[in-house]
């Protein structure tokens, strides 16, 4: 009897230690798991004294209260009494001698959701200090001082302090009112509509902490494809529910809004921006909004692009739509982020121009509470893109990053690519439009231009899968995106170092390893899909797979014959003045640089250059030597992730162990696929054989072009 009772208690306990299914995030607080440290640690911190007031700052001390206890492997008291290692939080208002001790200057520096973290003396005691102007800021700080603690750091002598480059740290869900979500691969909606407002699940706070862990301040809930339901009464009592838990969370929500609404659920017989009868619907409809949601955050748009209504049906324009809209929020203090990704109903001789053509002209008509929210890149969040040319095009406007988190163009959940890379090869470029730097950061932090607002946002890859986000290193794309709008100087090292030690172990041999992985991931996947500036030759329509050779799409710009403009002269989009010219979109530091052959960067070659087939490469290769060099290259990284992850099975919990080991193995087979799928392709143009060395493709073209999605061949 004793014995089974024992197995049985042995078996609970090795399932609670050995259960692990990614959905605590980054936020698992498990005990520190170095001797020495939890010792100092908990000398350090023996309690938590609050003056809670609001529910900010009581979120602070509950996700304080939890994580520490957590990593400590002790309770962490909440106390009135100052005692050597407590841990303070209070603003300077509820606090008087924070003033005095910090000093007024460093206060006001830190604005509304900036933070300090102090190792100060207090009453004769060793206190941690954890303050900022506004409770936001506390929060923000408290889950800063979390994170020093997950990572293991010394917390010793602490002066840290900490304010946001951007204002609006945004998630755009492009999910719809029926649970489902346009390019989400991790599983469902995780808005319960039909429940929604009287069942609150669980899922929302933690959605909230993971956000707020990471500076993420408001969240779009639904689709840019937009259904004018939304708007309506019952649907708003929803929304208002989900703002109500995420409020404590410094987070607000936002709603796209579909600009046929006023004829959809508002019976005019016209949507027209200058129509008073619309104007005034739009004001009405924003009063009633704020009076169920009262810190409402404002609208996203899309408008006129991929079949969308928008101004531009009642020949008006984009800056027209969006200060309608603009001025019905205003009054609240809300705002209108327009999206800059549209294009037109007949194909244009080249995507690329279009969102510069039609709103670098409406620079300086926009409404002060209006910012144009452009993707990355000039087609549509392609594994490798050049930045896009509105960017330091607009002076007048702020414009807002648009980043894809999940990986419509990246292996859906089922790859493993670490997106920071993609994310600050974009931040860091020179748009070359302020002689003293101009990169797009500063474009859009609002420095170049002198904009107070600023915003980036990242379209969610969040479902209701176990793990959020599908694939367990999904994970780190959203995490990426938080970190960087909040401070986007980090460069991808520092954040995946970050994320791994948090999400995973701070083992050493695991996080060195899993960070090259991750750094290398993202040109891993840009040789085995699209490398040398190969873009949009995936599969019509699903976007998974390649298949280069599609060419029946209903308009000519939704074919990867259209990008990639093989034949047997070459292959690639010629961009320069002899081709579409878009190239003359960019100041001419840029244009030069790319509409030259010789200076081109090579991965960005075939995005503006229809390049012979055997120009000769800065490695002497001839181009379509190099392309299979790059090919074959991406497929034996994938296998070399492989073999790393192999190495690390002692290190963490078998289920995400293997989970990934699986995803890993399927990678390389689709890596496979895509690589002689493309490489069999264009060998028929480049009339060259895949050189000898290589290992040869085991099926043929055919074969390839015949597969179905989802069947891939594996
Ligand atoms: C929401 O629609 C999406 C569409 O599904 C997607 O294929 C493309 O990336 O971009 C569109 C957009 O960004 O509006």
């Amino acid at each position: 009897m004793k014995k089974w009772i024992v197995v049985i208690i042995g078996i609970m306990l090795f399932n609670s230690v050995s259960a692990e299914n990614g959905y605590d995030l980054w936020l698992r607080y498990k005990v520190t798991d170095n001797a020495v440290l939890l010792q100092q640690y908990r000398q350090q911190i023996t309690g938590i004294n609050c003056t809670c007031s609001d529910g900010k700052l009581l979120a602070a001390q509950q996700e304080l209260q939890q994580g520490l206890t957590g990593l400590l492997g002790k309770n962490v008291p909440l106390q009135k009494l100052v005692t050597n290692g407590t841990v303070m939080l209070g603003t300077p208002a509820q606090l008087p001698f924070i003033k005095k001790s910090v000093g007024e200057n460093t206060l006001t520096g830190l604005g509304d959701e900036g933070y300090l973290i102090r190792s100060i003396r207090h009453e004769g005691k060793n206190i941690i200090l954890i303050t900022g102007n506004k409770e936001a800021g506390i929060l923000y700080g408290a889950f800063h001082f979390l994170r020093l603690l997950q990572m293991q750091q010394p917390i010793a002598q602490l002066n840290i302090s900490s304010t946001p480059a951007i204002k609006l740290r945004l998630l755009n869900h492009w999910d719809n009112l029926n649970r489902t979500v346009e390019r989400g691969y991790a599983g469902g909606s995780i808005w319960d509509w039909q429940r929604l407002p009287g069942y609150r699940d669980q899922r929302y706070y933690d959605y909230a902490r993971a956000n707020a862990s990471i500076g993420i301040n408001g969240t779009v809930l639904t689709n840019v494809n937009a259904n004018a339901m939304i708007l309506t009464e019952p649907w708003l009592q929803k929304v208002a529910a989900l703002a109500a838990i995420f409020r404590q969370y410094n987070i607000k929500v936002y709603l796209t809004a579909r600009f046929s609404a006023p004829v959809e659920i508002g019976n005019l017989k016209t949507a027209d921006p200058l129509n008073e009868e619309v104007r005034k619907w739009w004001k009405d409809k924003a009063d009633e909004i704020y009076s169920i949601i009262p810190d409402f955050g404002g609208f996203l748009v899309k408008a006129n692009s991929e079949g969308q209504p928008g101004p531009q049906n009642y020949q008006r324009t984009h800056a027209d739509g969006a200060n309608m809209l603009a001025d019905a929020v205003a009054p609240h203090n809300g705002i209108v982020m327009w999206r800059a990704f549209v294009y037109s109903n007949e194909s244009p001789e080249d995507r690329f121009k279009q969102a510069y053509n039609e709103f670098k002209p409406l620079d300086g008509q926009f409404r002060k509470n209006v910012l144009v929210q452009v993707k990355n890149g000039p087609i549509d969040f392609q594994p490798r893109e050049p930045f896009h040319p509105l960017f330091g095009a607009m002076p007048q406007t702020p414009l807002m990053m648009e980043y894809q988190l999940t990986q419509e163009y990246m292996g859906f959940a089922t790859h493993l690519v670490y997106e920071a890379p993609l994310f600050t090869e974009v931040l860091n470029a020179d748009t070359h439009t302020k002689p003293n730097g101009s990169t797009v950061a500063q474009i859009i932090d609002g420095t170049a231009d002198g904009h107070s607002l600023s915003g980036m946002a990242g379209v969610s890859n969040i479902g209701s899968d176990i793990n959020w986000t599908g694939h367990p290193f999904g994970q780190a794309n959203w995490y990426t995106l938080g970190r960087l709008a909040w401070n986007p100087a980090l460069t991808p090292a520092q954040i995946a170092n970050e994320w791994i030690r948090q999400t995973f172990t701070n083992k050493k041999a695991f996080v060195d390893t899993v960070q090259q992985m991750m750094l290398a991931s993202r040109e891993i996947m840009v040789n085995y899909m699209t490398p040398l500036g190969l873009h949009h030759i995936m599969g019509y329509g699903h976007h998974y797979g390649p298949a280069p050779w599609y060419n029946k799409a209903p308009r000519a710009d939704w074919n990867p014959v259209y990008f990639h403009r093989a034949d047997s002269t070459g292959i690639g989009f010629n961009r320069t003045a002899s081709g579409s010219n878009a190239l003359a979109q960019y100041q001419p530091a840029v244009r030069r640089q790319y509409e030259n052959i010789a200076t081109c960067p090579e991965e960005l070659l075939l995005w503006f250059h229809h390049v012979p087939w055997d120009h000769k490469m800065k490695s002497g290769k001839t181009l379509w030597e190099e392309m299979c060099e790059k090919y074959y290259r991406g497929v034996d990284s994938v296998r070399w992730m492989q073999r790393s992850w192999s190495r690390l099975k002692n290190y963490i919990d078998e289920e995400r162990f293997k989970q990934i080991e699986q995803l890993l193995g399927i990678q390389e087979q689709e890596a496979v696929w895509w690589r002689n799928a493309c490489l069999l392709y264009f060998q028929t143009f480049s009339g060259k054989p895949i050189p000898a060395k290589y290992e040869k493709p085991d099926r043929t073209l055919e074969y390839y072009m015949e597969l179905n999605f989802p069947y891939a061949p594996h």
